[in-house]
């Protein structure tokens, strides 16, 4: 089995600021005048204790004039500091908005280009989590709290540089009680907390996976009597996601050791402090401003304290949805077109090509050549299998349940790439065909047919190229539908979809049918695609998909003989492998 990327339920946090930087290296200029104009609301705030302690000592050497400059600067520091710190929380909200929204974007474009085995190999409820829930989540920390934490880590800065200013006796008192102790529960926090998160994170896209199974098989469930098991299995997912959650909410509780350190620092911040006064080597102004700016400081550790957890869950989503990004990402070459029109002649036993056009996609032989293929490592589900399919030919797939029909017609269709081997339409590469140029050329119609919430209108027309109403209607028409969708409440606009109101098994294959009749490919693969419907339309159905175009190329799987008996040659598959071909006649 090819090497096949897969999303970690606990990725890695190293440098995760780093990476996200690729995404907001375009907002650059904007960030940094966010940051800038936040660091200097911040030395507003740091200003300020330095100014009363400056006032303080004016007053004890009688200076009215110096007295009266230092109210004056309180005033403009804390009218700068209004202006300031609303001008950068509107800056920095609104490009934290601009790189979410970015983030939001690419991961939903990555994600609807990713393999369909990508896809498949991953649990939808994680999917959903990290591209609703988690960009969520760091919309809401940017809104909520990214100002606060820039705040918090300016001052400490800040406090610490001015305080230095001050006296570095008392900094280093300072300093030698509270950072070996705060760095201590910084330490033990940091190495508990990503753990505790990406379990909490993981646990949590767990249980929307089974909440999530739980409903798409509700029918099921209750036809089975299988609900009981599911209840069991969301209740052991529950309790999981409980364990973890205590566990974060331990992590927290040492952070918040961070108090105890806080009050040892004071005090003996208050006998240095006297002591250095009462010897006469700092002023009463020095020891006023280290009791206020340490105030300060504790406040800001203990909000940074507060912080710290939600910035350890926003970095922990944020390395989640990185991954995803990562993950997903294609570094494959820039696809090549189709050779363009030919005005040489054609390769032996083909047509020529069309110009184009949606109603006339080039034709071609679509060839598979020694295909292998596995869904699980080690279990092969395609053994090397080759198959042509001349253009224009009307061919049928048979073979015992498991055979692997519908994974070749996936392969065949460019949906899944091969392990090996390779699948050509007129000589190219699916892989190297752009999406929108295979879809042209090959369709796929399945036998479980998805809707979207809308109307059927909306429902039909979910093919590229919007086609609009009038284009809907002649489809209708071509495949003789027109009067089961007038039969529908509200004809064309009946809301189906999202509760709203639900087509039967046959009707949703009518309208996968429609579907490939807009879009009118040159090839035409049907997986059990009429299985649901009644033979008579079914047949109807079929002849119509013939007529419409004599030169499609058809490949159709089905299990109803009367289906296979109108193809001229069916091609028979057995444990993954052609086990024969049957030619009419
Ligand atoms: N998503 C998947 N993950 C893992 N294995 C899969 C997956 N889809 C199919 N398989 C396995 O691949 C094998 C071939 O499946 P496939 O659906 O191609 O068979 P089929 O011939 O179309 O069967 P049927 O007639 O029942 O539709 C089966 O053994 C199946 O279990």
């Amino acid at each position: 089995m090819a090497e096949q990327k897969r999303l970690s339920a606990s990725p890695q946090q190293h440098r995760v600021l780093r990476r996200a930087w690729t995404h907001m290296r375009a907002d650059r200029r904007r960030i940094v005048l966010a940051l800038a104009l936040s660091a200097a609301a911040t030395l507003t705030t740091v200003a300020v204790p330095a100014v009363i302690g400056a006032g303080v000592d004016r007053i004890l050497q009688d200076d009215r004039s110096g007295l009266l400059t230092a109210a004056g600067l309180l005033l403009a520091l804390s009218v700068a500091r209004l202006i300031l710190f609303r001008q950068s929380e509107i800056r920095l909200t609104a490009v934290g908005e601009r790189v979410v929204r970015r983030l939001r974007e690419l991961a939903v474009q990555r994600l609807s280009r990713a393999p369909l085995r990508f896809v498949e190999a991953h649990p939808s409820g994680d999917l959903l989590r990290r591209t609703t829930t988690e960009i969520a989540d760091l919309a809401n920390f940017v809104r909520g709290q990214l100002p606060d934490v820039l705040n918090v880590s300016g001052y400490l800065l800040f406090t610490l540089v001015l305080l230095l200013t001050q006296s570095w006796l008392l900094t280093l008192a300072l300093l030698v009680v509270f950072v070996p102790a705060i760095v201590w529960v910084l330490r033990r926090f940091k190495k508990a907390a990503p753990p505790a998160f990406a379990a909490e994170a993981a646990a949590a896209g767990r249980m929307a996976s089974t909440y999530q199974e739980l409903v798409r098989a509700r029918e099921m469930l209750l036809t089975s009597g299988g609900t009981g098991y599911w209840r069991e299995r969301f209740d052991r997912d529950s309790e999981t996601r409980y364990r973890a959650a205590r566990r974060t909410q331990r992590t927290l509780f040492v952070i918040s050791c961070s108090r105890v350190v806080q009050g040892l620092t004071t005090a003996v911040l208050l006998g240095v402090g006297g002591w250095l006064a009462a010897e006469d080597r700092v002023s009463v102004g020095v020891v006023v401003v280290f009791v206020l700016a340490t105030r300060q400081l504790f406040d800001s550790a203990t909000q940074a304290s507060n912080l710290v957890g939600q910035v350890q869950q926003t970095l922990t989503g944020l390395a989640r949805l990185l991954d995803l990004l990562e993950t997903t990402r294609t570094d494959a070459p820039e696809p090549g077109a189709l050779p363009g029109p030919r005005t040489s002649a054609p390769a032996s036993g083909q047509e020529p090509l069309d110009e184009g056009g949606s109603s006339t996609a080039p034709r071609g032989v679509l060839e598979a050549d020694e295909v292998h293929y596995a869904y699980v490592d080690g279990v092969e589900v395609l053994h090397g299998l080759s198959l042509t399919v001349a253009a224009g030919e009307r061919l049928g797939l048979v073979g015992p349940t498991g055979a692997g029909k519908t994974t070749l017609a996936k392969l065949l269709t460019g949906l899944y790439t091969p392990d090996s081997g390779s699948v050509r339409y007129d000589g190219v590469d699916l892989r190297a065909l752009p999406p929108g140029e295979l879809r042209r050329r090959i369709v796929l119609v399945p036998q479980r047919v998805h809707m979207i919430a809308g109307s059927l209108l909306d429902n039909l027309a979910l093919v590229p190229g919007e086609p609009g109403e009038t284009a809907v209607r002649e489809a209708l028409d071509r495949l003789g539908l027109t009067d089961w969708a007038e039969r529908l409440p509200q004809g064309l606009h009946t809301p189906l979809g999202g509760g709203r109101g639900e087509l039967s098994a046959g009707e949703l294959q009518l309208v996968g049918l429609v579907r490939a009749a807009l879009l009118d490919p040159a090839v035409l693969v049907l997986d059990e695609a009429t299985a649901d419907i009644d033979p008579a339309t079914a047949r109807k159905l079929e002849t119509a998909l013939d007529t419409l175009r004599t030169d499609r190329t058809l490949l159709v799987i089905a299990h109803r003989q009367s289906t296979i008996d109108r193809l001229p040659r069916v091609v028979r598959l057995d444990g993954g492998a052609v086990d024969s071909v049957l030619t009419a006649g």
